[in-house]
């Protein structure tokens, strides 16, 4: 099954059956309970990225002769037993925009992936093709070996489920949260309220919530309304007889949120990894995942392999450590940005606090504390804090 969760979430799926929308204001699991079709799409969403515009993207000149190229020959070889996904030379446009120009790329079984990538490059888009809700002009979509065809609803590929966590919470704000983390079972399983509840109160203390059952979504900080929207992409019916593994997509999981707020996600996305531990102490559920980001503190603290799609294309992939000491000249002019030689292409200063954020040549963002009162001008306040950034940015 491919099952989409959507986090603090608006769920989708599409037809036949599956099709999730909104419920209504007064929608209550305790008198609403179907038993439908249970592949689905679960989106949760975290914030989406503040300010943030492609600075200087055509500053990096792609040079041909990719990492990955060179690494095709090598991987036609490779034992292939542990992939979840593939996608392989996928070709995506909007209208005449021409947005995935031949992506290729593999999860396996495990693994805790980055993409990153200058702004509109279409990072946002592949994350959505894996999961089934954009079909891919060209090219194909495996999972688990097996070839999707169209959109997830179309499909009965079973054996993997895919969870989408978006940028924005969107947590039903007129269901509870325990609502809103057994939306999936309450809708698509057989199982008792009873044990939806339970199952909830164990998912929720997994992410590190206690005693927030019965609360709105509006009675929670910004960062319990994440920690409830990963509970709500982890849940899974536990009294089937065979668990299926499950992938999660998080694009830009900690875009908008401040350094701290940025490092207790990271830490919950490694957290519910299998090679991680949830915060019972229980190693995690999910078998691999794939983040989207832009934020250097979420490359190193839960990024294990990077694909970095420039121009329709991975251009290069490998160890988050091998980045900074890669030969490849897109790569070098991405760490050397990074290193101050081109250090500053825009920033902007989150109103009320005292956080900057800083963005290198539109695809890596540092947020940097600093005291308003030593800035003059924005521009001038990224010169003074310039020194704190390069400390920030070793790997
Ligand atoms: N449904 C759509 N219809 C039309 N254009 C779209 C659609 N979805 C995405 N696009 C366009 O495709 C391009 C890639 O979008 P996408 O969100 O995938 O980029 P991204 O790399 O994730 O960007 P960012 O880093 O800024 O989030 C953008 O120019 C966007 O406007």
């Amino acid at each position: 099954m491919v099952s989409l969760s959507t986090t603090p979430f608006l769920p989708f799926t599409a037809k036949n059956a599956s099709t999730r929308i909104p419920p209504p204001t007064s929608f209550s699991y305790s008198k609403q309970r179907s038993n439908r079709d249970p592949r689905k799409v679960v989106c949760a969403c975290i914030a989406p990225p503040q300010n943030f515009k492609s600075q200087d993207s055509s500053a990096i000149h792609f040079n041909g002769s990719s990492k990955s190229e060179q690494l095709s020959t090598a991987r036609d070889h490779e034992d292939d037993s542990d992939v979840l996904i593939e996608c392989r030379d996928v070709y995506k446009s909007f209208g005449e925009k021409k947005i995935l120009n031949g992506v290729s790329f593999k999860i396996k079984h495990g693994e805790a992936v980055g993409i990153i990538g200058p702004s509109g490059t279409g990072k946002s888009t592949v994350l959505k093709i894996i999961a089934g809700l954009l079909a891919p002009d060209k090219g194909e979509v495996y999972i688990r070996g097996k070839k999707r065809v169209g959109l997830v609803s179309d499909d009965d590929i079973s054996g993997l489920r895919i969870g989408l966590v978006f940028q924005s919470a969107a947590l039903f704000d007129s269901l509870t949260v325990r609502e809103n983390v057994g939306f999936l079972l309450y809708e698509h399983s057989s199982m008792s309220e009873d044990q939806i509840s339970e199952l909830v109160t164990e998912t929720l203390a997994a992410v590190g919530l206690k005693g927030v059952e019965d609360r709105l979504p509006s009675e929670l900080s910004g960062g319990m309304k994440k920690r409830v929207a990963l509970a709500r992409s982890i849940i899974c019916d536990t009294t089937k007889e065979s668990i299926e593994p499950e992938v999660l997509l998080y694009d830009e999981p900690t875009a908008g949120l401040d350094p701290i707020a940025s490092t207790v996600v990271e830490d919950l996305i490694r957290s519910v990894h299998i090679k991680g531990q949830d915060a019972r102490g229980k190693p995690g559920n999910i078998s691999s995942y794939v983040v989207v980001t832009h934020q250097h503190s979420t490359i190193k603290r839960a990024i294990d392999r990077l694909l970095f799609l420039h121009k329709g294309k991975i251009v290069w992939e490998g160890m988050t450590h091998e980045f900074t000491t890669s030969t490849n000249p897109i790569v070098q002019q991405v760490t050397r940005s990074c290193a101050g030689l081109s250090y500053r292409r825009g920033c902007s200063l989150d109103p009320g606090t005292n956080l900057i954020q800083l963005y290198w040549i539109g695809f890596f963002s540092v947020q940097v504390e600093t005291d308003p009162i030593q800035l003059n001008s924005l521009h001038l306040g990224a010169l003074m804090v310039l020194s704190d950034i390069r400390t920030v940015l070793q790997f």
